[in-house]
């Protein structure tokens, strides 16, 4: 989905997300012209999902409580075919999460599965290179392509790894990429985020240039905030990457695309 046809459809996202970047995704959400819920209830789910373009289920503060609300709701998801982002934070670092983590992919549809190099290796089996909620390694190039192959070969979902290089991973095509700005490694949540936008912008038609379009939206609006703030202010990116989001165009999204060409 583009960002004009999305200012205009508002789509809703439901958001099971972690208690650091619940706020902050809402407001992100809000500013590029999509339409946050945050909401676990059991009992609300299938009327929430009802018209939701999204599910985002995001396990960063996870506990057996929020677990089961996932579950849940995740359920519901598949039963009406929204679409779900499941975001591994800190699959890796413990048993818990990669668990956890597996076994959502091994019950339910997922449609992307979006993670740093760190979870995503973990998830695969290839390492143990979390520290928290951090990746400890990029990768090179070529790693960041095995592991990607594999997570897509094992979880037959499109797969998004994050970091100084991304990759998209689909069963149509892959790329990897090196734009945004390394101001978003000074903010938490900058990968919790960007998943809330792949959700709004997702299309299951078009798996692959809609997550692409949601990275590059993201990434312009990345890029137009550290040109205006400057690398040495961190603190100010974070608003302004709020003002970029609300302002940026499918035409300065193109240009990345362009660039590409
Ligand atoms: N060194 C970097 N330079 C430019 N963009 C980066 C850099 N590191 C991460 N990003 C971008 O920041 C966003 C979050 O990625 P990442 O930091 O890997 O996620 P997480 O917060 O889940 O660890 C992604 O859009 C990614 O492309
Ligand atoms: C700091 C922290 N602790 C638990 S979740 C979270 C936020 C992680 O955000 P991201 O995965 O985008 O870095």
């Amino acid at each position: 989905m583009n960002l004009n046809t999305l200012r205009q459809v508002n789509p809703l996202v439901v958001c099971q997300t972690n208690s650091v970047v619940t706020h902050m995704t809402a407001n992100h959400l809000i500013a590029l012209g999509a339409s946050p819920v945050m909401s676990e209830a059991p009992n609300e789910q299938h009327e929430m999902l009802q018209y939701a373009h999204a599910l985002l289920i995001n396990i960063g503060t996870l506990n057996d409580q929020k677990l089961e609300y996932m579950h849940h709701a995740m359920k519901v998801a598949n039963e009406l075919e929204v679409p779900i982002i499941l975001d591994p934070v800190g699959a890796g670092a413990t048993s818990y999460r990669t668990k956890t983590v597996l076994n959502m992919i091994d019950k339910y549809k997922i449609a992307v599965l979006k993670g740093n190099f760190g979870e995503i290796a973990s998830l695969v089996g290839a390492s143990e290179a979390m520290k928290g909620v951090d990746s400890q390694f990029d990768g090179s190039e070529d790693d960041l392509i095995a592991i990607a192959k594999k997570a897509h070969d094992m979880f037959s979902c499109n797969i998004v790894i994050t970091g100084e290089r991304d990759i998209i991973y689909t069963s149509d095509k892959y790329e990897t990429y090196t734009s945004g700005t390394v101001l978003f490694t000074k903010m938490t949540g900058a990968g919790c985020v960007l998943g809330s936008i792949i959700g709004a912008m997702y299309s299951p038609m078009d798996s692959f240039e809609s997550i692409k379009y949601a990275l590059f939206t993201y990434h312009t609006a990345g890029m137009n905030a550290e040109e205006i703030v400057t690398l040495d202010r961190p603190g100010a990116f974070q608003v302004e990457l709020l003002n970029q989001l609300h302002h940026v165009s499918d035409e300065e999204v193109r240009v990345l695309f362009d660039d590409r060409a």
